[in-house]
């Protein structure tokens, strides 16, 4: 008899399974740095849970369709898990694990209570109405609703989605609880107890991150934004108000170039109203890849994974890159540009100002209290200029790169945290 074996295909490298191999290499560089053991290292490269759910959406058109959701708690030894949602179309498990795993690290670096965690619906939000949007994020809560919870998990916004989607969350989670809980979710509305300066505080964090880095006035500084979106379009705006001239920005739809600065104001109005940067009159159109090139001090990623390659890294002509984006910069593209002397400020440190004014948010709802302003920009500065300051006089001190430092306070932290709680119960 004839045993038929099946041909076996070689297994896709989606950009998920890039995004999470990234994460590992990180994560192996330093717990080598840490010397920590092999079975603590296992620990911290496993997630703690992790639910593939299918959710079924109702389409206008009374079509059933099904699509794909995630929730992975990396790590939950320092805290409840937190971390964002995302809504996007490539979607899948390995890039959820590789966000919740640098979700755990950003949370430990910064001195924040959580763990790590992200969610992830695998639809395109520009195809759906907005009530297929609100159908698919009930649903997808109802599924994994087990799993969250102000004191277990506490969801935010994340690319493709915002504040109406952190409501959805919250109301659905408090029907289903009986009473109102405001904390299982943050990035919410201030009319459901949103917390004043989330909105922007991811980008006002890459502001500050990428002001401590340069070090100097910014007088004279140019820049340059991939995505304008949540984060990219708030940061060029606080980098050109900050005095920077932002000479080009993009978005999906395209790019845009101006050599003597743009006016952000006036084109997010454009993009708002035309739905993207693309056709902006006052500036000329770029390639995407160019945008890469530019002859600009700062470059700041702010879209998805892998956007600096080994392949682009050596045409990057930026001084300093500022990472408002999630594992923008594949591995083998920091060494490139470590080489040519480009000084990378990390995701973990450089885009944690939303996660650390989530915590102030998560805060104030839970002693059902709320600061102003100014209270929570004050806070959200000094734990950004605390860790970067940390993370820089750990890579002085060590010779190592900005990302390499802030992996080995972040991984430290929480293999710590974990020793002292008892590794084996
Ligand atoms: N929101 C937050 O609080 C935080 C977000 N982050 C990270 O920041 C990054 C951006 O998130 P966020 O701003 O919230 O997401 P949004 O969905 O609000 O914006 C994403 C932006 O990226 C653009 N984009 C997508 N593909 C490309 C491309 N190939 N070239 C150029 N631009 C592109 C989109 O364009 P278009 O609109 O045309 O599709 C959009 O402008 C992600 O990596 C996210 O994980 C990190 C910390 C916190
Ligand atoms: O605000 C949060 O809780 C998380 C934001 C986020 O998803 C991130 O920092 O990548």
């Amino acid at each position: 008899m004839t045993v038929m074996v099946p041909s076996r295909t070689p297994a896709l490298i989606t950009p998920g399974r890039q995004a999470l191999d990234s994460a590992l290499h990180q994560l192996d560089q330093a717990a080598e740095h840490l010397r920590l053991d092999a079975g603590l290292r296992t620990m911290l490269a496993t997630p703690r849970r992790s639910l593939t759910v299918s959710v079924p959406v109702r389409r206008e058109d009374g079509r059933m369709d099904v699509v794909q959701g995630f929730r992975v708690q990396h790590n939950v030894s320092r805290g409840p898990a937190k971390g964002g949602l995302r809504f996007h179309p490539s979607t899948d498990i390995h890039e959820v694990t590789a966000l919740a795993m640098w979700m755990t690290w950003k949370c430990a670096l910064v001195g924040i209570p959580y763990g790590g965690a992200k969610g992830g619906v695998a639809v395109d939000p520009g195809m759906l109405t907005q009530r297929e949007l609100e159908r698919v994020t009930r649903r997808y809560v109802n599924e994994i609703l087990p799993m969250i919870g102000p004191e277990k998990d506490i969801p935010a916004p994340d690319v493709g989605t915002d504040e109406q989607t952190m409501a959805w969350i919250m109301d659905t989670y408090s029907v289903n609880t009986g009473y109102a809980v405001p904390g299982v979710v943050t990035g919410k509305p201030l009319m459901l107890g949103g917390s004043l300066g989330r909105s922007n505080a991811t980008s006002r964090g890459v502001q500050i991150a990428a002001m401590c880095a340069l070090g100097r006035s910014p007088e004279g500084v140019t820049a340059a934004v991939q995505g304008f979106g949540k984060v990219g379009a708030p940061a060029a705006q606080f980098l050109s108000d900050a005095g920077c001239t932002v000479v080009a920005v993009s978005d999906a739809t395209g790019a845009v170039y101006s050599a003597g600065g743009l006016d952000i104001a006036d084109l997010r109005a454009w993009a708002a109203e035309s739905g993207g940067v693309a056709g902006y009159r006052h500036a000329d159109a770029l390639d995407h890849a160019e945008l890469f090139e530019l002859d600009v001090d700062v470059l700041v990623p702010a879209a998805l994974e892998g956007a600096i390659t080994a392949e682009n890294a050596p045409r990057i002509r930026a001084r300093l890159i500022v990472e408002g984006a999630n594992g923008p910069t594949t591995p083998e593209a920091d060494e490139i540009l470590a080489a040519n002397g480009t000084i990378v400020v990390p995701d973990i440190l450089a885009n944690a100002g939303g996660v650390i004014v989530s915590y102030l948010e998560w805060v104030q709802n839970m002693q059902a209290y709320s600061w102003s302003g100014g209270e929570v920009e004050l806070k959200l500065r000094d734990l950004m200029e605390g860790a970067y300051a940390e993370v820089r006089s750990l890579a002085a001190a060590r010779d190592l790169t900005l990302r390499q430092a802030a992996h080995v306070i972040g991984v430290g932290r929480v293999a710590e945290a974990h020793q002292m709680r008892g590794l084996y119960p």
